[in-house]
């Protein structure tokens, strides 16, 4: 008897995938009517691939033009008179945002306690299975070397197929996500975004590594979806994704992970997502 409930328990362990390693110990309590449940190949996607893909690029063809990330951090650098100038920018990536999408986020102390930084609609309404943010940051293959990185490193998002993503915006991890960014730029053109690691990212999707687990009182309203950055994903607008490969010679299509609503959310509204992901 005590050999089949054990089996039970690990059939039913394996087909979890936690989405962040410590969860996995620390959080049992998981909201089970906000589980995602998706088979391996996850066909079953909330929402076709092409309809994030149309989302992303609608906003990035009105985002104000900057030249290059130097100048972004420069900006979100720099002393508080001239900070201004960054809010004035901020605030054209906001207007960018409500006017492509219908709403605006942003990153603000938590509704939960103890739960440090959470991420807001602050504008606007999100329709559901809109793409509501993005999960930066460097992506590592299965088989890229992450340990150092990854040491008591709470923001290690990890794929339904095992591919992992770094969305810490401090220390090691930055400077990997600066020198990877760095290594594949095309002359002048970037192809990828490091805004996303100051205060003010160019991208105002680009905050998806901030969205906390949900709770028992506060269900989840966005989930993870994998996304595969398209060939035909137009050339010039690269340089707004907020990810980059760990491997300079990694022969899959870049990883990207949306954030897409479960359902209409109003502003004023934490976003929370399920750390946990049934995988059949
Ligand atoms: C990916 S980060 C999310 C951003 C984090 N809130 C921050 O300010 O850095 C994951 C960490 O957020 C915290 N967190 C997430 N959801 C939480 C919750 N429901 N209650 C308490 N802490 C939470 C935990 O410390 C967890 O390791």
């Amino acid at each position: 008897m005590l050999r089949s409930a054990l089996n039970r328990f690990q059939n039913k362990w394996k087909s979890y995938r936690h989405r962040f390693v410590p969860w996995v110990v620390l959080n049992l309590s998981k909201n089970e009517k906000t589980l995602r449940q998706v088979t391996e190949r996850s066909k079953d996607k909330l929402v076709p691939d092409e309809e994030v893909s149309q989302s992303l690029l609608q906003l990035f063809r009105v985002l104000p033009r900057v030249h290059g990330a130097d100048h972004w951090e420069l900006r979100a650098a720099q002393t508080p008179l001239l900070r201004q100038e960054t809010t004035e920018e901020d605030q054209r990536g906001d207007d960018a945002m409500l006017q492509s999408l219908g709403f605006c986020i942003a990153r603000k102390p938590s509704t939960l306690p103890f739960a440090g930084t959470g991420v807001f609609v602050t504008k606007g309404c999100v329709p559901k299975g809109a793409t509501v943010a993005m999960y930066p940051g460097t992506v590592y293959q299965a088989y890229d070397p992450i340990l150092l990185q990854s040491i008591r490193n709470p923001f290690v998002f990890r794929c339904i197929d095992g591919v992992l993503i770094d969305g810490n915006d401090k220390g090691i991890s930055k400077m990997v996500f600066k020198s990877c960014s760095g290594r594949d730029r095309m002359g002048p053109f970037m192809m990828s975004d490091t805004s996303w690691l100051t205060s003010s990212p160019q991208n105002p999707l680009a905050v998806g590594q901030y969205v906390n687990n949900c709770s028992n009182e506060s269900p989840a309203n966005v989930c993870y979806q994998e996304f595969d950055v398209p060939d035909r994903f137009p050339f010039e607008l690269w340089q707004y994704l907020p990810n980059v490969n760990y491997s300079h010679d990694t022969q899959r299509p870049l990883r990207c992970v949306a954030l897409v609503s479960l359902r209409d959310i109003t502003a004023g509204e934490e976003l929370f997502s399920n750390y946990y992901t049934i995988v059949h």
